[in-house]
């Protein structure tokens, strides 16, 4: 089976009108699809309406009670519930789901180290019998970014991370293509210049510009997930403007490409 994970991100979700675009042109998107979604500036803005300040650690938000109610809320409720009426609209039959509904992710607590973290989840399984069962059927998993410990607990996980374990995961038996969808028209040289693009990246070329400090915060979690799929078995990666997502399905270059190869850019 052909499956295509697309990852749409927190600064597209701010905008409604953005938003509609997206889920218009993924509706139109053939085949197999999951949709995995974040949120994290809409959850930050809650939170800070509720006098609950965000703290980012390298593009990971530190967990605690409050935040943890704050996020389900923001992600498993009010987003999620709002994609899948949108794509509903569209004709498309979405589910929208936690990983804890049907134990889709199961994950654990992440250890104190240097960082404590509070209640946030690294990946451990993905239940892929139940996301082949869905796609079978012509479901769409619209998924947010809570996962679950099995024993009760909920837990906050970044969205590519998400992304990149179910990618992982069904690329065993199944041919997964996976596009991270965002504002920017993909990894850039010159943040400020949506035409300075980096067409293809290796991981020489990632070490490169992440020492000059082109690619930073939110890029470098993004850039990680992404090597990390291509190396278990994920066939395509891109990173791109959300409104390409059609014509980087097409194959057609319009963001950044994510290679295993060497590349060399001078
Ligand atoms: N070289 C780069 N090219 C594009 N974006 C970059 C780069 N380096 C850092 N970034 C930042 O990474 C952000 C994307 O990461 P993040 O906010 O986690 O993504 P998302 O919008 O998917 O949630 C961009 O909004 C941008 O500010
Ligand atoms: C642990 C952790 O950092 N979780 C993320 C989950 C949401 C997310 O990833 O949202 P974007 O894709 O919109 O950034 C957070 O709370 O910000």
């Amino acid at each position: 089976m052909n499956v295509s994970i697309i990852k749409i991100g927190g600064n597209v979700i701010d905008f409604p009108e953005k938003l509609d675009e997206f889920l218009f042109l993924f509706s139109r998107l053939p085949g197999k699809k999951i949709l995995v979604h974040g949120g994290g500036i809409l959850a930050s803005k809650f939170g800070e309406n509720l006098g609950v300040m965000p703290q980012m650690v390298d593009g990971r938000r530190i967990t605690d009670r409050d935040t943890l109610d704050i996020v389900t809320m923001v992600y498993a409720g009010l987003i999620n519930k709002q994609i899948v009426a949108k794509l509903q609209s569209f004709r498309q039959n979405a589910l929208g789901m936690t990983g804890a509904d049907g134990n889709l992710i199961r994950s654990n607590k992440r250890p104190v180290k240097t960082i404590d973290y509070g209640f946030v989840g690294d990946i451990q399984e993905v239940n892929v019998n139940l996301l082949t069962y869905l796609l079978e059927d012509n479901i769409i998993p619209v998924i947010s970014a809570i996962t679950h410990d099995k024993k009760g607990q909920l837990l906050n996980t970044n969205a590519d991370s998400i992304a990149s374990e179910l990618a992982t995961a069904l690329a065993v038996k199944h041919n997964v293509n996976l596009y991270y969808c965002f504002d920017k028209s993909g990894v850039l040289i010159d943040e400020k210049n949506e035409n300075s693009i980096v067409p293809l990246i290796n991981e020489d070329i990632y070490a490169e510009l992440k020492k000059e400090e082109v690619i930073h915060s939110g890029m470098i979690p993004k850039l990680d997930n992404a090597f990390a799929a291509l190396h278990k078995g994920v066939n395509h990666v891109w990173i791109g403007k959300a409104e390409n997502l059609l014509l980087a399905s097409k194959g057609k270059l319009s963001g950044t490409t994510i290679e295993k190869h060497r590349y060399d850019l001078y």
